[in-house]
């Protein structure tokens, strides 16, 4: 089923695979209607969501506003003896008591409210011939476009058709630092380790990429690699101009992947110089002669 969130506006059920935004300064409670649930959860301190602009794209694409949903109005009335608030301020929490529901608001109106959206709404694009697109092209929610606070980025089903290229994403650093999550599937860049329901961190200029598994069995496909659809995936990457600081509760757990480096261990070239009319030596000869 999910998550029940009881908001100022109104309740959302947020099922897996949805993800739900509510606004600063909002009252809300959540309800575990399955019990132990597990999730991600972001917060930003600054500019609100908004979705990115589409440039070229144009139109249609992304994640589409209607996709949106935010609730209608429901209330509770009557008597709550020893209600207790939960409020955030200046980064420290602090509690109030009172004897009503904050849920009290029979009608409202305007567009700062809470909504969710359904990850499978997104309509993806991609590579249509050459090479691999930067994963901003999967740009859901973002609080400002190149330089966000919060990126919100996801990765869903889609066909990959790209001819002469290395598909899974390409090794890299990034200036922006990624928190990646997994919530069902397998992610395309991981063989193994990376379970749903898991996370993994490069921060800012950490070179990553596909892990060895990966990497040899798509070189070893690339000259034969027709159209193929990824499926039952979906993963995500909170992406942040800010660095990220980990927190004790995270560095002593027990499910701390100590041994993540050992995912690239045994990569190796596979560079060829055949089909090259001119080495790299003969290269560096000719540009010593001309400075000579
Ligand atoms: O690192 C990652 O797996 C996320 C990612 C995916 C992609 O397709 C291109 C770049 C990138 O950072
Ligand atoms: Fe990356």
């Amino acid at each position: 089923m999910g998550l029940w969130i009881e908001t100022e506006c109104g309740r959302l059920l947020v099922s897996p695979g949805e993800i739900a935004v509510v606004p600063q300064g909002f009252r809300f409670s959540i309800d575990l209607p399955d019990g132990d649930s597990r999730g991600y959860v972001a917060e930003i301190y600054g500019a609100h969501f908004q979705l990115p602009d589409l440039g070229p794209i144009g139109a249609n694409g992304l994640a589409a506003p209607r996709d949106f949903l935010a609730p209608t109005a429901w209330f509770e009335e009557g008597l709550r003896p020893e209600y207790t608030i939960v409020q955030k301020f200046g980064g420290e929490l602090f509690t109030a008591k009172q004897d009503f529901s904050p849920f009290n608001v029979v009608a409202w109106h305007g567009n700062y409210v809470p909504y969710k959206y359904d990850l499978q709404k997104f309509c993806p694009y991609n590579t249509v011939l050459v090479d691999h697109g930067d994963p901003s092209i999967n740009t859901a929610p973002t609080d400002k476009p190149g330089v966000a606070l919060l990126d919100f980025v996801i990765f869903p089903p889609r066909w990959l058709v790209a001819e002469h290229t290395f598909r899974p994403p390409y090794y890299h650093r990034n200036c922006m630092s990624e928190f990646m999550g997994l919530i069902y599937g397998a992610y395309e860049a991981k063989a193994d380790g990376f379970l749903p329901g898991g996370a993994s961190l490069h921060s800012c200029m950490t070179p990553h990429g596909p892990d060895t598994t990966t990497y040899e069995a798509t070189i070893a496909r690339v000259n034969a690699m027709a159209p193929s659809k990824l499926t039952g995936t979906m993963a995500f990457m909170f992406e942040s101009a800010l660095v990220p600081r980990v927190c004790h509760w995270a560095l002593e757990s027990p499910f701390l992947d100590h041994d993540y480096y050992q995912c690239w261990i045994g990569l190796k070239s596979h560079f060829s110089r055949i089909g090259l009319n001119e080495t790299n030596a003969e290269q560096t000869e000719k540009k010593t002669e001309a400075l000579e």
